[in-house]
């Protein structure tokens, strides 16, 4: 997980070549995860329209030739997404090792109430899974934390892995640490969630990306600053899991 820093001072077109950067430098690991609208910064509001790309945009492309020089199955996190149709959507993009992107997760419940994302993005309304030959992966960003149906459902599609791209403020975040274990506990998964590091539109951002097993336990935190979390994940340990303890077939509601 790359804990990639959303500096006002940075121009998008800099922090997009950082990022390729980055991820090349991955070479070697299987999956790697960007965070949540680090091109335009989750909570720098104006910058959403004039930052919109479409999906074959410069962030995709870039995003694409990163994946496929550094072999890796990439989760570039999100992009202010520009539909054909004018609307904008806060939507992840999964590359393959060959650079190909195979999935795209519009975020399903916008944050803000009345105000911001919530209001200048629609909402999607797809679950998205991504079967990768060690694990599958469940989609889902930052507010969607909140909505453990939506985790429930991705299991239900057959969703080990939780992949959670975030720009969650500091102020919250025991939630942000505390939600991420409870989806890996409850859901029996594994649950890597990549938050975004530094200040932007006055937000301090949480930082601590964390992965979690799924029994629960944080197999890896990161600090405030950017940072680069790098874990080992057994995909046995999910089936042995739901096989040891197998709550999840005891489930009455929802069926
Ligand atoms: O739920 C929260 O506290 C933060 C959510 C958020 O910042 C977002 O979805 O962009």
């Amino acid at each position: 997980m790359i804990q990639i820093g959303v500096d006002p001072d940075e121009t998008v077109a800099a922090r997009r070549a950082r990022a390729a950067r980055l991820v090349r430098e991955q070479h070697g690991s299987d999956l790697v995860v960007l965070p949540e609208l680090w091109t335009v910064g989750a909570f720098a509001y104006e910058s959403f329209a004039s930052g919109a790309e479409p999906l074959e945009g410069p962030t995709a492309e870039a995003m694409a030739d990163a994946a496929r020089d550094a072999g890796v199955w990439l989760h570039a996190g999100s992009i202010a997404e520009r539909d054909p149709q004018g609307p904008l959507f806060n939507t992840s993009l999964v590359f393959s090792p060959s650079g190909a992107l195979v999935r795209t997760y519009r975020k399903i419940h916008r944050f803000g109430f009345d105000q911001g994302e919530a209001v200048l993005m629609s909402a999607g309304t797809d679950l998205v899974t991504v079967p990768l030959p060690q694990t599958t992966l469940g989609l889902a960003t930052c507010y969607d934390l909140r909505f453990p149906e939506l985790f429930r459902a991705l299991v239900d599609a057959g969703a080990q892995t939780l992949v959670i791209p975030a720009g969650w403020p500091d102020k919250r975040r025991e939630h942000w640490t505390l939600l991420a274990r409870a989806r890996a506990v409850e859901n029996q998964s594994y649950v890597l969630a990549c938050g975004t590091a530094g200040t932007h539109a006055g937000v301090r951002q949480a930082g601590h990306s964390i992965a979690v097993d799924p029994w629960g336990e944080t197999l890896a935190e990161a600090g405030h600053d950017e940072e680069i979390l790098t874990v080992d994940l057994d995909p046995a340990r999910v089936t042995a899991t739901r096989e040891d303890f197998p709550a999840l077939k005891d489930r009455v509601l929802g069926r």
